[in-house]
């Protein structure tokens, strides 16, 4: 049984019940497995295709959740594993009728009932059901994502903004130690799945940007190898929680949004400006209609900018050299 070939193909896959040692194998929805053994450390989700055509987090976690269904790995944290857009991963689109990753958090009556907000209720639903599950336990997620443009920091992360808690040393450090090189610090909410679940599931929730995106099978200029050894890890249930100073991620904090409000907007960046571009202060970045985007901010960069959002949506984050607080 190869469980990804099977998902793709929107063949039911053949799991057993259990898996060695009475762990338990449940499927709770089209890409989204439970793996839960007798005494579990932690809890972690992992989730990746929330955008269809960003592959590489696809195949990693593929081959880890295949691992564990052929025995060669044993859980000892109680897992779950979301593939986040089947449809638009067999399309290789990033999204269909709307970005999954705009509509977590936002009622039906803000987002419709189209199938990405049905998909963005459903992983909701089994993510809050899931953590609550877990009690005291620690509990990470992480959201494994490629980028639409090249980067001239390839592998960086999003902290969601935490409100009244303080961002985590020791989580940022974990981050360096799955090989990321820079973690943006968020300001306010988003409408993200790692906000979500670090919002309203108790679990440190982050998104994992690991290269540009490309189809299936040509990811393999993307090294995600500390990635799958931390993970690897994490999944039997060892946990560190000492990292040395080396391989500290660079951290940025998000200075402002760009916000694509009507169809007048322009982006004045070429296509190949790559994310982390440094744009001088002066900078007319954007401008729709009126209302003109211009840089002020010393060391600013670019980060994500799109002029094909949705109006309303963020078209851009500029963001800034930063130290924890
Ligand atoms: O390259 C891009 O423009 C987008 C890549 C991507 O999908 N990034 C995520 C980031 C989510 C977050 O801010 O936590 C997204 O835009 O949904
Ligand atoms: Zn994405």
């Amino acid at each position: 049984m190869d469980y990804l070939a099977d998902l793709l193909a929107g063949r039911l896959p053949q799991l057993p019940a259990s898996l060695a040692q009475g762990t338990r194998l449940s499927l709770l929805g089209e890409g989204l497995l439970a793996i839960e053994p007798a005494a579990p450390a932690f809890d972690v989700l992992i989730s990746s295709g929330i955008h269809g055509n960003e592959t590489a987090p696809v195949e990693l976690m593929a081959k880890l959740l295949q691992a564990l269904l052929d025995g060669q790995l044993r859980a000892q944290a109680r897992l779950l594993f979301a593939f986040g857009n089947p449809e638009a991963m067999r399309r290789n689109e990033r999204y269909l009728d709307d970005d999954l990753n705009r509509l977590f958090g936002k009622p039906s009556s803000v987002t419709g009932q189209g199938p990405a907000a049905c998909r963005a209720r459903e992983l909701e639903g089994v993510c809050r059901d899931f953590f609550a599950g877990s009690a005291d336990r620690w509990k990470l997620h992480y959201d494994l994502h490629t980028a639409i443009r090249g980067s001239r920091i390839e592998k960086f992360a999003i902290y969601p903004y935490p409100h009244e808690q303080a961002f985590d040393a020791t989580e940022i450090a974990r981050l360096g130690a799955c090989g990321i090189e820079a973690v943006l610090l968020q300001s306010a909410a988003s409408p993200t799945f790692s906000y979500y679940t670090r919002r309203h599931c108790g679990a440190h929730g982050f998104t994992l940007e690991l290269g540009k995106a490309r189809p299936f099978g040509q990811n393999a200029c993307v090294n995600l190898d500390r990635l799958e050894a931390e993970l690897r890890r994490l999944i039997q249930g060892q946990r560190l929680d000492h990292f040395g100073a080396d391989g500290q991620p660079a951290l940025f904090k998000v200075a402002r949004e760009v916000v694509k409000h009507s169809d007048a907007f322009a982006l004045h960046l070429e296509d190949a400006v790559e994310n982390f571009t440094e744009l001088a202060p002066g900078y007319v970045l954007a401008e729709d209609g009126d209302y003109r985007f211009v840089v002020e901010e010393q060391g600013a960069r670019i980060v994500f900018p799109n002029r094909k959002v949705k109006n309303g949506l963020r078209a851009g984050l500029l963001v800034v050299p930063a130290a924890l607080p």
